[in-house]
C-alpha cells in the first residue's frame, strides 16, 4: 500500500485547499458570514441575487455569491470553539478580511424577548478555545465598524435589538445553568452573568472576536434570541427570526462594503 504525506503543520488538499473547508482562495468574499448551523448556509441563500453551495464537509458547509450585488460569502462553524477556531483560522488564511457570526443565543435578562436581535460588543471568555491565543485578561471585543453597520443595519429593517456583552461557554446544558442531573456544580453561571450585566449566552462568539482581532481581521456578533432563560422560554418557530437575523446580517455588510471597510 502506497502512503502519501502533505505537510502537518497547515496541510493544503491538491495543493490549495483548506483542510477542513476544502476550498481554496479567490473561492469566497472577503466578507463571510458564519452561522453555526449548516442548515442556516442554504436558508440565507434565498435572499442572495446568486448563490451556490460550494463545499460541505463535516460541519463545515460554504455557500457563495451576490447580495445586491455585493460579493458575500457564507460558511457553517459547528458548535462551539474548536470548530469555530478551526473555520475562522482557515477563511483568514483565504484572505478574508471580515467575519461576521449570525448564529442564535439565550437571553439572561428580563427585558430581552425571544426574536430579539443582539449585537454583541464583546464577549466574556468561559469558553476555553481562545486560551490558546491571548492569557483571559485579553478582551474579547467587536470590531467598531462592525458594530456600528449593525446598529444601524436593525435600526433601518425596524428590529427591536440590544446592544451588550456575551458570554460564550463551552457547553450547552450545564455550562450554561441548565439542570443535567441531581447535583449542580455551575448554576450560578446566570445569576452571576446576569449580575454583571451580561445579556446573553452561546457559544462561538469568543472565538471569532479573539482571533480576528488578533489576527487583524475584522468581526462581529449579530444574534436572535431563540431563549429566555429568565423567562424560560424557548421559541419553538424559530425560521422566521433566521430570515429577519439573516437579512439584517446581509443588510450591515452592504453598509461596510459602500464604506470601504471591506471589499
Ligand atoms: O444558532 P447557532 O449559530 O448554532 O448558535 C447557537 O446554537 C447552538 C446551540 O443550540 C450553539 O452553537 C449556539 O451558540
Ligand atoms: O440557550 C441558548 C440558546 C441558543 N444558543 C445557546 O447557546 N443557548
Amino acid at each position: 500500500m502506497s502512503k502519501r504525506f502533505i505537510q502537518a503543520d497547515f496541510p493544503l488538499y491538491e495543493g490549495t485547499k483548506v483542510p477542513h473547508l476544502r476550498i481554496s482562495e479567490g473561492d469566497t468574499a472577503s466578507c463571510v458570514l458564519l452561522p453555526g448551523d449548516p442548515g442556516r448556509v442554504d436558508l440565507i441563500g434565498q435572499l442572495f441575487d446568486e448563490y451556490s453551495i460550494i463545499s460541505s464537509n463535516r460541519e463545515f458547509k460554504v455557500g457563495t455569491g451576490a447580495y445586491k450585488g455585493n460579493p458575500v460569502s457564507v460558511c457553517s462553524t459547528g458548535i462551539g470553539g474548536p470548530s469555530t477556531e478551526i473555520a475562522v483560522l482557515e477563511l483568514l488564511r483565504l484572505k478574508a478580511k471580515c467575519l461576521l457570526r449570525i448564529g442564535g443565543t439565550g437571553a439572561i435578562q428580563e427585558g430581552i424577548e425571544c426574536g430579539d436581535m443582539i449585537i454583541n460588543t464583546g464577549s466574556v471568555r468561559l469558553g476555553g478555545s481562545t486560551g490558546h491565543y491571548a492569557r483571559p485578561e485579553f478582551p474579547a471585543v467587536a470590531n467598531h465598524y462592525v458594530v456600528q453597520a449593525l446598529i444601524e443595519a436593525c435600526e433601518e429593517l425596524g428590529c427591536r435589538y440590544h446592544l451588550g456583552i456575551g458570554a460564550t461557554t463551552s457547553s450547552f446544558y450545564h455550562g450554561q445553568g441548565r439542570t443535567v442531573g441531581p447535583y449542580n456544580y455551575s448554576s450560578d453561571i446566570i445569576d452571576e452573568m446576569k449580575s454583571l450585566g451580561v445579556l446573553n449566552l452561546e457559544m462561538e462568539s469568543e472565538t471569532l472576536l479573539t482571533i480576528a482581532s488578533v489576527m487583524g481581521a475584522y468581526a462581529g456578533t449579530l444574534l436572535v434570541v431563540h431563549a429566555n432563560r429568565i423567562t424560560n422560554q424557548w421559541l419553538v418557530d424559530y425560521e422566521e427570526a433566521q430570515m429577519k437575523l439573516c437579512q439584517v446580517a446581509l443588510h450591515a455588510v452592504t453598509k461596510l462594503i459602500a464604506r470601504g471597510v471591506v471589499q
